[in-house]
């Protein structure tokens, strides 16, 4: 066995939060192991990225189509599937060597490629080297869950991820899971001119407020999509041309589609199974055993291993495994306090509209007491630069405390990802509808949607009574 050695910290996964952890940790003079099985320091985040490259492309489509509404001739884009691949591999290739091994080797993370396995509660084993560290961070994301369904086993299918590795033209492209993923793949292929099918065992952006996400599936009917939602998969079956999916509606109704390519996008489960978590003494979570029982600090139950990113079990995106690796880095170095907080977290689905959500929905509020809440709304036809670029359908919602403090956001529409990140930072510091309302944004822009709920909120409370007392005091002035 090889000789151990005891860095500071040993990092397990190197995608967005294990890399963000090895970063920040360098940066404070630690010493640090980074150990991946690929040995790249990828992970799933360049799947977003690839994501990114496919909606802008089918974005371009869709503009192409609808050019006439800005005075433009309409065009049928004609999208070449190969083209389209290649473009979403550049873009990749060229942002690879940022997450790479050399790059983090440069700032003194010792790489090590290879599956890592706990062999007690202090070390792992790595090719039959083991590594000691004073502290363990588990960073190693998220699989696909494979759902059980009669014949899938004999089927070629794509997953999340293997789907952008697909140069041919999808004809009827299938897709099992309406889910955020299985949505913005759907309507992109729909957009860059595949037939597509979405079934949902239930319904369709279920996590979402509804009144949000009924936006977001208009428009993904209204492009051609066909949305099967409450909807069984009861068997799939191979045929010498495509792959033939049975389905069982709400009311008992059989239906076969023929597919020409099937997409299996019924979420992902952390990626736990081989890391040996019993000989460190990690558990699970006894209600969610495919998770982890992980703490608020981002400690698991061994209290020298943090888990972090698509592993921890919470909201799957890269911002959120990259926010978690800095307070654990806080922690792990400095003992100071780190609290995660999920309510920070922007949850963007890139649908066109996009619809953003931070913090608490309506629904939660509804299920709360909702007279300790106000929602406020506030249509995006009514702003300039929405109704500028022919996107006014949409909707902006803004929910505060009795104290009038920001406690979520919900928005769905052009540039959604970017205007949340307004009510995010609010929620971080504590700010109310009041600091919203006098701030000031560039006219025209999809900021203003946000200055605007301020200024809605602070309306609607001086009209129900708060200042009107004030002003009839400065009119009865001399
Ligand atoms: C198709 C797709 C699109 C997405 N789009 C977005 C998006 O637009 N925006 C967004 O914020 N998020 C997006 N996400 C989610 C985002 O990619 C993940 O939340 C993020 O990558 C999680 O980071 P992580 O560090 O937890 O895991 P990952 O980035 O997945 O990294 C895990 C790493 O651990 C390694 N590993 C696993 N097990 C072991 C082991 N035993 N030993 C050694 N190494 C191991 C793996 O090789 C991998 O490199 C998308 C995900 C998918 C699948
Ligand atoms: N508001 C939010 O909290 C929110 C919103 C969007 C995305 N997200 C994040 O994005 C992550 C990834 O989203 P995703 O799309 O990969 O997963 P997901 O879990 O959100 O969606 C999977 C979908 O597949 C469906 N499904 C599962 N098994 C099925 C079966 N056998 N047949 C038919 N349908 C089936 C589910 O009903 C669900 O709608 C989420 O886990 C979450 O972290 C969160």
């Amino acid at each position: 066995m090889a000789r151990q050695r005891l860095p500071d910290l040993c990092v397990i996964g190197g995608g967005a939060g294990g890399v963000a952890v090895a970063e920040a940790a360098r940066r404070h003079g630690a010493s640090v192991i980074l150990v991946d099985r690929e040995g790249s320091g990828a992970g799933n985040q360049l799947a977003g990225l690839a994501g990114n490259a496919l909606f802008r492309a089918a974005g371009l489509a869709h503009d192409m189509r609808r050019a006439q509404s800005f005075g433009l001739a309409a065009a049928e884009p004609k999208p070449a599937a190969r083209a389209v691949f290649e473009h979403i591999r550049d873009v990749v290739t060229e942002v690879e060597p940022r997450a790479g091994a050399e790059r983090l080797e440069g700032l003194g993370v010792e790489v090590v490629r290879g599956e890592a396995r706990f062999v007690d509660r202090r070390s792992i084993e790595v090719d039959g080297a083991q590594i000691a560290a004073r502290r363990f961070v588990l960073a190693t994301g998220s699989r696909p869950f494979i759902p059980e369904i009669a014949g899938l086993d004999q089927c070629r299918y794509f997953t999340t991820t293997t789907i952008f590795d697909n140069p041919y033209k999808l004809t009827h492209l299938v897709v099992i899971g309406a889910g955020r993923h299985g949505l913005e793949l759907a309507q992109a292929y729909r957009r860059l001119g595949a037939d597509v099918s979405v079934i949902d065992a239930a319904k369709a952006l279920g996590r979402s407020d509804p009144e949000l996400s009924a936006m977001v599936l208009r428009q993904v009917v209204a492009d051609g999509v066909k949305l099967y939602e409450q909807t069984t998969v009861r068997r799939v079956q191979a045929r010498s041309q495509g792959i033939g999916i049975e389905l069982s509606g709400p009311d008992g109704r059989q239906v076969t589609l023929d597919a020409s390519h099937l997409l299996v996008a019924t979420g992902r489960r952390p990626d736990i199974e081989t890391l040996g978590l019993d000989q460190a003494g990690v558990k699970r979570d006894p209600t969610r055993p495919e998770r982890l029982r992980v703490g608020d600090d981002l400690k698991t139950t061994n209290r020298r291993i943090y888990a972090i990113g698509d592993v921890s079990g919470g909201l799957r995106y890269g911002h959120a495994a990259e926010h978690q690796a800095q307070l654990v880095v806080r922690n792990a170095l400095f003992g100071l306090p780190a609290r995660y907080r999920a309510a920070l977290i922007p949850r963007l689905c890139r649908t066109a509209p996009q619809l953003a959500e931070v913090g608490l929905g309506e629904p939660q509020v509804r299920q709360r007491r909702r007279q300790d809440f106000t929602v406020t709304r506030f249509s995006l036809a009514e702003n300039d630069r929405a109704r500028g670029d022919e996107e006014g359908h949409g909707v902006a919602k803004m929910i505060t405390d009795r104290h009038g403090r920001i406690v979520g956001a919900g928005v769905v529409g052009a540039e959604a990802g970017e205007v949340i990140a307004l009510f995010s930072m609010a929620i971080a510091n504590g700010l109310s509808a009041r600091h919203l309302a006098g701030f000031v944004a560039a006219y025209p822009s999809y900021a203003g949607i946000a200055q605007h709920l301020g200024a809605l909120h602070e309306q609607q409370q001086s009209a129900s009574g708060g200042l009107t007392w004030l002003s009839r005091l400065v009119r009865n002035l001399p």
